[in-house]
């Protein structure tokens, strides 16, 4: 008599339901995985859980490394969120004098995508509720993880009970309060460190205006990613499909603070954005300020991300950064490329063997993530944190502008052929890393965001010896610059002279 084994599938808990929590549940289900994906909130695509997450961070910038993630896991929903986006090619500066200054991402036209965030997180949640291999439970929080026992506690708000269930690998996509790193920290000795910034958020309405046909139509140009530099604040505006934009006010507290009254409000965006605020208008300005709720900043960073073979932190949970590069998101879902490639490199299957082999090669998958990814996301928490500078006062310098045209000047002397997103894409869904230093003079907002191919640390280290180099130039054209002014100084003394004499 022949017996036969049923094969006895590897079972997966991914908790937070959020972008990445949702794309991880879809790789590993695709890799053959039983998935339970836990979220402690209502489900968003129901009309009654709107107002909940309505009214924060409301759209996101999506650029190449966040569309290579999902290119390898899910190509169809990539090309989908993508034509519900708006593309921005550049940076428009509002200057206090009232001049727009219109500064392009990439001199081959590649751009970051504006979208919106319901849209893209309800889209993938969509794509992991229709695959078989997922359960998908709303107003289920984790609340405890016994990772010895591989179990996990989860309250149940709907029947206010508790429950208990087993795991073969749980993954914690929790964002940046995370009760799974919490919970890890009981085991693993991970160094944690979590920064809030002086700074809050405060997000506004910018209605759609109204052509000739009185159709809607936008106020700004809808093809930038709007800024208003005032050195110690700054105000953002992101295009939406609606043609509203939503603004993002970037302040410290102690400013924030000091604005208690509607006249105060007021007067402080006469002061500082006029512009901005005939669009968004004096009423809605006041009741936004003063309804929607200010939210801080935080920037954690943890090392390591997993836990043996059995647990592992993605995506904010594990790297919270300072919203100024647009990447935190884009690094959560290149998070989920990286792992599932790696799983396919060590040959991780979704079956139990007798031999745990499989355990072996997951623990060596974890390892490996740990180990390759935390100096990346290191570099790209710090590229964060400057950018903010860069964003509310530098742009509007002239010392900037003339480093940015020399930036640009040995881009296009070096001559480095525009890798196309769409080249690497098929490269991207198979390797963790593609080897290979990146050639020729990059700028390094061009590696950050159009060149997932290039990791976070390279572009960090690249973009340092770079900078060494703008400085020294700068130094170099200055002084040519100042001995000509003398020279012409001294030759021409003598004209000068008679002129004066004169006159
Ligand atoms: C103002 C602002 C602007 C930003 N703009 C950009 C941008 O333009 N581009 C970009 O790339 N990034 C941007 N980011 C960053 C981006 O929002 C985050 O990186 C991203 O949302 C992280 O996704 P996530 O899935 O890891 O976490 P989250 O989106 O936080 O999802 C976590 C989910 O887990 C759930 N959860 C939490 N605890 C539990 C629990 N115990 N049990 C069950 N469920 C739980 C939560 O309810 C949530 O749904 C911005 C951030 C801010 C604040
Ligand atoms: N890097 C940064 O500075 C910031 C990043 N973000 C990220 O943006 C994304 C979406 O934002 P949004 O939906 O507004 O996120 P929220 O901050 O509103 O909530 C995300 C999750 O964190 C929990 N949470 C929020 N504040 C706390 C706290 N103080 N202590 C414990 N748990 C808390 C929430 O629990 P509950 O549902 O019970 O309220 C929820 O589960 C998230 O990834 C968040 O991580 C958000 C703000 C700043
Ligand atoms: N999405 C954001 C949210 C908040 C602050 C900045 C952004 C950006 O995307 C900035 C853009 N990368 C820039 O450098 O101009």
């Amino acid at each position: 008599m022949t017996t036969t084994t049923i094969p006895k599938f590897k079972k997966a808990i991914v908790v937070g339901a959020g972008p990445v929590g949702c794309l991880t549940a879809l790789a590993l289900a695709k890799r053959g995985w039983l998935v339970d994906l836990f979220e402690g909130r209502p489900d968003s695509r129901l009309a009654t859980s709107k107002v909940a997450t309505a009214q924060r961070s409301i759209n996101l910038a999506i650029s190449h490394r966040g569309i290579a993630a999902l290119e390898a896991i899910e190509p169809a929903a990539a090309q989908k969120f993508l034509q519900s986006s708006i593309p921005m090619h550049g940076r428009m500066i509002y200057k206090l004098s009232g001049e727009l200054d219109s500064q392009l991402y990439d001199r081959d036209g590649q751009c970051i995508n504006s979208i919106d965030r319901d849209l893209l997180n309800q889209g993938l949640l969509e794509e992991a509720d229709a695959s078989p291999n997922v359960r998908v439970f709303f107003n289920h929080k984790v609340v405890a993880a016994d990772f010895e026992n591989k179990s996990m506690t989860i309250r149940d708000a709907t029947s206010n009970s508790e429950f208990t269930t087993d795991f073969d690998l749980c993954i914690g996509a929790d964002g940046s309060y995370s009760v799974i790193r919490r919970q890890m920290m009981r085991v693993v000795r991970m160094n944690y460190q979590q920064e809030y910034i002086k700074d809050e958020y405060l997000e506004l309405r910018m209605p759609a205006g109204r052509d000739r046909n009185g159709e809607p139509t936008f106020l700004l140009d809808p093809n930038h990613l709007h800024i208003w530099p005032r050195h110690s604040f700054m105000l953002i505006a992101l295009p939406n499909k609606d043609k509203t934009f939503t603004c993002t006010l970037f302040a410290p507290t102690a400013e924030l603070d000091r604005l208690r009254s509607a006249d105060c409000i007021l007067a402080w965006f006469k002061l500082y954005f006029p512009d901005a605020l005939r669009a968004i208008g004096d009423k809605s300005l006041v009741k936004d300020f003063m309804t929607n709720p200010r939210s801080p900043l935080i920037c954690t960073k943890s090392n390591p991300y997993h836990y043996k073979d059995r647990a592992i932190i993605l995506g904010d949970a594990a790297h919270s950064m300072v919203p100024f590069y647009g990447q935190g998101l884009n690094a959560g879902l290149e998070d989920v490329r990286i792992l599932s490639t790696l799983l396919d490199e060590e040959g991780v299957s979704s079956i139990s063997d007798p031999q745990n082999t499989h355990d072996r090669r997951l623990s060596t998958v974890l390892q490996r993530y740990t180990d390759t990814r935390h100096e990346d996301l290191i570099a790209i928490s710090d590229l964060a944190m400057n950018n903010y500078v860069e964003m509310r006062h530098s742009v509007t310098l002239l010392s900037y502008l003339f480093r940015k045209t020399l930036d640009n000047l040995l881009y296009a002397i070096t001559a480095p052929e525009m890798v196309s997103l769409a080249s690497l894409i098929p490269t991207l869904a198979t390797v963790p890393y593609p080897s290979g230093k990146p050639k020729g003079w990059l700028p390094l907002y061009t590696m950050v965001t159009f060149r997932p191919d290039i990791n976070y640390a390279t572009v960090k280290k690249k973009a340092a010896c770079q900078s060494s180099i703008l400085t020294g130039l700068s130094w170099i054209g200055v002084s040519v610059l100042g001995a000509a002014g003398t020279w012409l100084v001294w030759s021409t003394r003598g004209m000068l002279l008679d002129y004066l004499h004169n006159n």
